[in-house]
């Protein structure tokens, strides 16, 4: 099947306005990689540092030249439920790869952030910066130059995009990520939300909300709504930095362990020391990306990719930007409806069929590029499979079947639940931004209603004081990277959601960000320019008429243009936001952040 010339014509298009600094990126990597292992260009003294802590058979290995040597960048911790399990890994890598003639050693670790714990919190503030603290930690870890190859331990919302900038500013090493899994389906997400809007409304207490909360988060894995750490998932898996199939096994399950071993003896294969390398700055190219971001529209995936895949793709070279994005959700239809795009979680997402039922789809009508490098050799083809174990516990793949195993959860190209993707870019006077509209009502996706001006927990006050009466779009701004670090607002969801079922018609226009769990009300987020460098949102003022229209993809204020221009912007007081909870450390993060456009990064 020869690829869609939409999607063709986007591709070419990145290509073209990448090139110069994509061949820049190609040259330095290219004379980085060299024969044999990157551990022969160091000193004996330096070797020494490197394997002194080994067991004999190992340092023996790493004395010679012979075995490759794989680097662990680890993300474990116990505040991540979905990072968890991975405490028991790096053990298992090291008997994987010595099964596999190598030698694997934790290159370093890096911090995680879990956003659920942060949520509606100061620390939230720290987040979306956390994502360059990881790609800049791990890239302390393999600046040791041990490694022929790395395997990257990481799952949640901003430790993947950190890991796939460092692998890539790494690009001359082979780099395998290796996900924990999700975590067994416990309450359903309906239910959760449907006992928070009670608490909202003070209709329950504290003891009923804690007691639906736990039963939703209540063990290992990753936390079951499809937001920013399954969207990665689903990114690594159709971009081929996983091994086919094994986005979404439960941790602590044989199939999790079988597939840990499998992807670390598939790294230690595809090392510069044997017949197929395949450095991950050569593998992922523009084809990639695209291939992420159909597969981004095409499952209604997280909102935060529009800024992490923009700031990933920077990292090999390759420009990608809002305009690719929103002429690539015109041609991906929406096929999968896991929530909040809907009630199903992501264990019954991979039970209809999961991941390779999408790709199989989504190339059977040309929407992804086949002809791909992946860890597991070259074709996309190869990841529409459903991975499983044989008698004897190895991994073995069979064909994914053509018919979905739940129509409601994962549907064919030819019937899908929606004819474009299921995130919109939008732009006017007001500025740039994205929604998200696979998990909104289409009769919500035009809104035009008063402005309701906020600049922080304001909003919460005034639902708690009654005073959210009628129909309005809530404008809550100083909330972008150089104001406060761009934090989630998921938290306005469940005061949106009560006002939104009572029948009133709401919206949020916003610089700030959503959660990718975030869902039912309209949310215009990321508006770029922000309001602390001056953008339209700063001259927004209550009353204001606000069009806010999925459907075209515009964002506008309905005021004369010049009456506009001519207002003075407002300013907020952000003090508070400058220390507490780290965020001293973070001023030179808000000073120096990118725009959310350009992924809002400090790294370029
Ligand atoms: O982008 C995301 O997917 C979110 O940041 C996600 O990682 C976070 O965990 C949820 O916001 C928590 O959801 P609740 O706050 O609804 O439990
Ligand atoms: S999905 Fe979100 S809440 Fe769940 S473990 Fe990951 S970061 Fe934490």
């Amino acid at each position: 099947m020869t690829v869609d010339p939409r999607i063709a014509f986007v591709t070419n298009r990145i290509v073209e306005r990448s090139k110069p600094s994509r061949e820049l990126y190609l040259e330095r990597l290219r004379a980085t990689a060299e024969k044999g292992p990157f551990r022969s260009s160091l000193s004996c003294g330096n070797l020494a540092h490197g394997f002194a802590a080994c067991g004999p058979a190992d340092k023996a290995s790493l004395a010679g030249d012979v075995a490759p040597n794989l680097g662990i960048i680890t993300s474990y911790n116990d505040m991540l439920s979905a990072h968890q399990p991975f405490e028991t890994y790096p053990q298992q890598i090291r008997d994987a790869a010595r099964e596999a003639g190598g030698v694997a050693q934790v290159a370093g670790s890096v911090p995680a952030m879990c956003d659920g714990v942060t949520q509606g919190q100061p620390g939230m503030e720290l987040s979306l910066f956390s994502r360059d603290v990881i790609a800049l930690s791990a890239a302390v870890g393999l600046s040791h130059n041990m490694f022929d190859a790395a395997v990257y331990l990481g799952v949640c919302d901003k430790i993947v995009p950190g890991l796939v900038i460092a692998a890539l500013s790494f690009g001359h090493l082979p780099a395998v990520f290796i996900p924990a899994g999700p975590m067994t389906t416990g309450l359903s997400n309906d239910e959760k939300v449907r006992i928070r809007q009670l608490y909202a409304e003070g209709k329950v207490g504290r003891a009923e909300l804690l007691e639906a909360e736990s039963k939703s988060y209540h063990g290992p894995g990753t936390c079951t709504f499809y937001g920013t750490a399954n969207s990665n998932q689903m990114l690594m898996e159709i971009m081929g930095l996983h091994t086919p199939g094994s986005s979404f096994i439960n941790p602590g399950t044989p199939l999790r362990d079988a597939l840990t071993s499998e992807a670390t003896k598939r790294a230690l294969a595809i090392t510069a020391l044997g017949n197929e390398f395949t450095p991950v700055g050569e593998m992922i190219d523009e084809r990639s990306v695209v291939n992420g971001v159909v597969g981004l529209h095409a499952t209604g995936g997280s909102t935060n990719h529009t800024m992490h895949l923009v700031a990933m793709a920077r990292a090999a070279g390759i420009r990608l930007t809002w305009e690719d994005i929103s002429d690539l959700s015109d041609a991906v239809p929406l096929l999968a409806r896991v929530y909040p795009n809907g009630p199903a979680d992501v264990n019954h997402f991979n039970a209809a069929g999961g991941l390779g039922f999408m790709i199989d789809q989504l190339l059977s009508i040309g929407l992804l590029h086949e002809d791909v490098r992946t860890v597991w050799g070259k074709g996309l083809s190869a990841y529409a499979v459903e991975a499983k174990l044989d008698a004897k516990g190895a991994v073995v793949r069979e064909p994914i079947s053509k018919v979905s195993g739940d129509a409601k959860v994962v549907t064919t190209a030819d019937k899908p639940f929606q004819p474009t993707g299921g995130l919109k870019m939008l732009s006017g006077n007001l500025g740039k931004g994205v929604i998200k509209i696979s998990a909104v009502k289409a009769e919500r996706h035009i809104i035009e209603a008063p402005a309701r001006v906020f600049h922080d927990q304001g909003l919460h006050d005034a639902f708690q004081a009654g005073t959210l009466t009628g129909d309005f779009i809530a404008v809550v701004r100083f909330q972008g990277p150089k104001a406060n670090g761009m934090p989630e607002l998921h938290k306005m969801t469940p005061p949106l959601g009560v006002l939104q079922d009572r029948g009133q018609t709401v919206a949020l226009v916003t610089d700030g960000r959503m959660s990718g769990a975030s869902g039912k009300v309209p949310a215009a987020i990321h508006v770029t320019p922000e309001a602390k460098d001056g953008g339209p949102l700063s001259r927004v003022r209550d009353g204001d008429m606000i069009r806010l229209d999925a459907v075209t993809g515009k964002l506008d204020v309905l005021v004369d243009a010049a009456e506009f221009a001519a207002r003075e912007p407002a300013t907020a007081d952000l003090s508070h936001n400058e220390w507490g909870i780290g965020r001293e450390l973070f001023a030179r993060f808000r000073e120096n952040a990118g725009t959310a456009d350009e992924g809002a990064s400090v790294l370029y």
